[in-house]
């Protein structure tokens, strides 16, 4: 194992005494407006979150099982270096089976509820090159770009995605997709889908050799209209031509909902809307679906109500993950995804990003973080850390700045 895909020790988990529960979880940091955005608030449709008494009673009877756990830590690491055959055993399905059969309450019972329904293997979505560069005022020159796609894959990541087929007048920065696409396209080890708003943008991508698309809808209409410049039922009818077009080429189509969580304009998006728009796209036949919380203020608290009521409407296996990080919420957001079954994570390396129609979208969570929790909960990505930091490092000198990335950050030290 080298050092970096050396999982931490849960001696290093921060204390839960330091966290300030009862503040988390008081009905005072519930708020629908819009001036608390971000601020670990949870609603529905404009109301406190329904279940919200029920977290604060799950929360008293739960604390002390919680500090068990703590107590009990090197138990749990113990189970983890049993297992001889594997380096991140406590994830793999076999290990999971050996953990749940056990009659023991306490500690383990507590482990298994953490692991249980998490995947072995999670797809990593890059989005660096688009998502990542997107927004960046001063134009990355197009031979940049084609190498960080290079490098991207040589790190072992399975899908990059490359660019947009965007006007170019919303988005100078991706004005050379053609080129881009012409000098990747014939690339080996990964798929390179690039984004698509309308049969213009389809036609110009697939002109240019491009052999999969997404789409891109919001749950919010204002953000619709400030992204796209239309309402999301125009945005679906126009995605709907898409997707017709491209089936009769047997090209993939991936859809994004942006907004998932809350908007730069409206504030709170109500779960209900995001599973209407995600409902949608996967009907017309986009074989994925990526939840986005493009301006990054979703927590646990909010995130798992709106993946609740997507997942009655699509199937898990078809959701991906989407987070931006303004508020450092992205890898708890990522590991509640998980626990609830989701297994395609979208990320940007060195943690670039940001939408130039979301006032105040942060970068993407960092690709360096996602792989490193991955790889201490023991789940593959095939992604090569290492590699990947070396790209990360890449990008940032050609850029001029730090790393979004604390494990690119940490590895530094
Ligand atoms: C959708 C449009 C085109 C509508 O823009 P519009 O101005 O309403 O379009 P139009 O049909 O009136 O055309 C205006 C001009 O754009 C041209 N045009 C029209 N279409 C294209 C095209 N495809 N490619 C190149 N050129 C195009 C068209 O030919 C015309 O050129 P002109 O006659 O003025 O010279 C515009 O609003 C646009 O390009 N928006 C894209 C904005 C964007 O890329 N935003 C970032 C996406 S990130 C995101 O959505 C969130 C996500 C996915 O990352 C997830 C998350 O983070 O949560």
């Amino acid at each position: 194992m080298s050092s970096l895909e050396e999982p931490l020790v849960l001696d290093k988990v921060p204390s839960l005494s330091t966290i300030d529960l009862s503040r988390r979880f008081s009905s005072n940091s519930c708020s629908t407006s819009r001036e608390d955005n971000g601020l670990g608030y949870c609603w529905i449709d404009g109301k406190t979150f329904g279940s919200f008494n029920s977290y604060k009673e799950d929360f008293k009877e739960n604390r002390r099982e919680a500090f068990i756990w703590r107590h009990h830590k090197r138990e749990a690491r113990k189970i983890t270096h049993n297992n001889s055959e594997n380096q991140y055993p406590s994830k793999h399905p076999a290990n999971h089976q050996h953990i749940s059969h056990c009659n023991d309450t306490g500690p383990r019972d507590i482990t298994n509820k953490i692991f249980k329904g998490m995947p072995s293997y999670v797809k990593i979505v890059e989005v660096g090159p688009r998502d990542g560069l997107q927004n960046e005022k001063n134009m990355v020159p197009t031979s940049v770009k084609i190498e960080l796609i290079h490098r991207l894959i040589s790190a072992g990541l399975s899908v990059v995605e490359a660019t947009s087929f965007v006007s170019p007048k919303w988005v100078p920065q991706l004005a050379d997709a053609k080129e881009v696409v012409e000098a990747v396209k014939n690339l080996e080890g990964a798929r390179l889908p690039v984004l698509t708003p309308n049969l213009k943008g389809f036609e110009a991508a697939v002109a240019a050799g491009a052999t999969e698309i997404a789409v891109f809808a919001s749950a919010s209409e204002s953000f619709s209209k400030a992204n796209i410049n239309c309402t999301i039922d125009e945005s679906l009818a126009r995605y709907r031509d898409i997707i017709n077009a491209a089936t009769k080429l047997s090209i993939p189509v991936r859809g994004y909902v942006s907004c998932v969580i809350g908007c730069p304009v409206e504030g709170a998006i109500s779960p209900s809307k995001v599973a209407y728009v995600a409902k949608q796209l996967h009907d017309m036949g986009c074989m994925e679906i990526s939840l986005g919380d493009t301006i990054g203020i979703g927590t646990p608290g909010t995130v798992v109500p709106m993946l609740e009521a997507v997942m009655e409407v699509v199937p898990v296996e078809k959701l991906a993950v989407h987070f931006h990080d303004t508020y450092g919420q992205s890898l708890p957001n990522i590991l509640v995804s998980l626990q609830m079954g989701i297994s395609v994570v979208d990320s940007s390396v060195a943690g670039l990003g940001g939408c130039p129609y979301a006032k105040g979208a942060s970068g993407n969570v960092a690709t360096e973080d996602v792989v490193y929790m991955l790889n201490g909960l023991g789940i593959k990505t095939n992604v090569d850390l290492t590699k990947l930091l070396q790209t990360g490092d890449f990008i940032c000198k050609f850029l001029g700045r730090p790393s979004g990335s604390k494990v690119a950050v940490a590895y530094k030290m």
